[in-house]
């Protein structure tokens, strides 16, 4: 497999304190924020959500079987926020309240609505997701995707759905990853299991969908 390396270019404003990262993939728009919230702030976040959220475990069928998936989840959002995810309907909970406040300030970054995030909880290296495109017809063609990531560092993957061009990039405690344009029709991404980032690390990937025809 081809594990080029491609840079990041530093985009960050010297005028503003805070550092952003351009990803040089071909027809891709991502951004990387890698101290988007605080340290302290992050880690509270990261303890409440924990806590308070209402984490599963469902399974989908794979290959004709019935597999728990490898991670816990939570699907939340506006009412009219159904989403099908592996022929799973997932019914959104109503908001919970610093969740509402995360998305506000992802809102508010990338200039854009969200009514709807998934919540995935990797509890330690062998939680992972496979590699798969955010490309549901409810996300519209170009849609603006925000990945808060908490806790653990993890290698986060892209790669090329043509020519099988691989990028990683270890998304950081507190961090903003922005993925929007063309990237959903081009690159697939996912999070490999990791031998040695074991800590438990939680992601939010805010979306707006909208509702089936
Ligand atoms: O955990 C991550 O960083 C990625 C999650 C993701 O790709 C998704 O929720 O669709
Ligand atoms: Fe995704």
């Amino acid at each position: 497999m081809n594990k080029q390396k491609i840079p990041l270019i530093n985009a960050s404003d010297p005028s503003q304190e805070e550092a952003v990262f351009i990803l040089a993939m071909e027809n891709a728009h991502v951004e990387y924020y890698p101290n988007w919230l605080s340290h302290k702030h992050a880690k509270s976040l990261m303890d409440y959500f924990i806590a308070q959220l209402q984490w599963q475990q469902p399974s989908i069928t794979l290959y004709g079987q019935q597999r728990l998936i490898p991670r816990l989840q939570a699907w939340y959002g506006d009412p009219d926020s159904q989403y099908e995810y592996s022929r799973l309907v997932m019914q959104p909970l109503p908001w919970d309240i610093r969740l509402a406040k995360l998305k506000q300030a992802c809102e508010q970054k990338c200039r854009a609505r969200f009514n709807s995030v998934l919540a995935n909880y990797y509890r330690h290296g062998r939680d992972s997701m496979g590699m798969h495109a955010d490309n549901e017809p409810e996300l519209g063609a170009q849609p603006i995707i925000a990945s808060v990531s908490l806790g653990q560092t993890r290698r986060f993957t892209f790669k090329n759905i043509h020519t099988k061009e691989t990028y990683k990039i270890g998304l950081e405690h507190g961090s903003l990853l922005v993925m929007k344009g063309d990237t959903q029709q081009h690159w697939h991404h996912g999070m490999n299991k990791s031998r040695t980032q074991t800590g438990p690390r939680l992601n939010f990937t805010f979306r707006h969908v909208t509702q089936k025809k």
